[in-house]
């Protein structure tokens, strides 16, 4: 999906939701797990439910593969059963040396060899540019690049001050040399919503993936009036607060009231910020 077909998408929906599958097999109401793949049963609701009201969805690999193949398979039919009209993130967290972050970019991109067929994987920055070229490589993908990201911890090495600039700055400045926005994402976490500002003043045009409303915290309204652009340029995700909303046989009607709530909030902030 292109940077323009995104932004139509946003402005057809009057939404810039983006539903967290981070489906817990201990989470998941008793009653799907007669079933022969539980997993995909509840995404397979929680898709049907909420598809009218979000643009992309983001599965947390970390979820399936927990589960072993029998994950990895939960997730294959789950992003085949997503809507092409919705973008996907493949939330994976890679990078590594050049070599090996190639393989990681055929396991996500590369449907022949692994079955997968993201639109877009997050990939954490810090070991620089041969370890997230090779996702570029991919026609048409997307990197979402980690750079200030939504936990307590991410003070640690993110805010730290090199050569008079913080290294989320820093991350934001030098990668744009690897790629413009019509390749590349980054993720600001909500629960930073004075930051929107000065990262909206060195990235003007990117779209930023924006996880932490919902359980997290994050306000929904700061981050779309700091963070939205003349293109929405946001992403923002919620995955517990929409997928498990309730653990009864209602969960899918629940998880759609969730997420209408959400983009009805958002058709506002269209209105008022864009
Ligand atoms: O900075 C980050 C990067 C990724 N995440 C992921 O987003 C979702 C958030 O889930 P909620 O239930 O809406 O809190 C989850 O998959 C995280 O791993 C993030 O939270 N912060």
């Amino acid at each position: 999906m292109t940077y323009q077909e995104l932004f139509q998408q946003i402005s057809t929906k009057r939404s810039y939701l983006c539903v967290g599958l981070d489906t817990d097999i201990q989470k998941i109401p008793a009653h799907l797990l007669k079933t022969d793949d539980p997993i995909f049963e509840f995404n397979k609701q929680i898709i049907d439910s909420t598809a009218d009201y979000c643009v992309s969805y983001k599965p947390n690999i970390a979820f399936y593969e927990a589960l072993g193949p029998k994950g990895w398979e939960s997730l294959q039919k789950t992003v085949e059963y997503i809507p092409k009209s919705h973008f996907t993130i493949a939330d994976a967290k890679r990078g590594d040396i050049g070599n090996t972050s190639g393989l990681y970019a055929r396991a996500f991109f590369d449907k022949s060899s692994s079955g997968l067929d993201f639109d877009s994987i997050t990939v954490a920055p810090y070991m620089g540019s041969d370890s997230v070229t090779p996702f570029l490589a991919f026609e048409g993908k997307w990197v979402i690049l980690l750079a200030l990201t939504s936990n307590p911890g991410s003070s640690d090495f993110q805010r730290l001050n090199v050569e008079g600039n913080t290294l989320f700055e820093n991350v934001l400045r030098t990668s744009q040399e690897w790629a413009g926005a019509e390749r590349m994402m980054y993720v600001v976490g909500a629960t930073h919503p004075s930051d929107f500002q000065k990262i909206r003043a060195i990235v003007p045009d990117h779209f930023l993936l924006v996880p932490g409303v919902g359980a997290q915290g994050g306000n929904l309204e700061e981050v779309s009036k700091f963070g939205m652009n003349k293109s929405c340029g946001l992403l923002v995700n919620a995955s517990r607060s929409i997928i498990y909303a309730s653990n009864g046989t209602d969960f899918a009607e629940k998880a759609k009231q969730e997420a209408q709530a959400l983009q009805q909030e958002m058709a506002i902030y269209l209105d008022k910020y864009l």
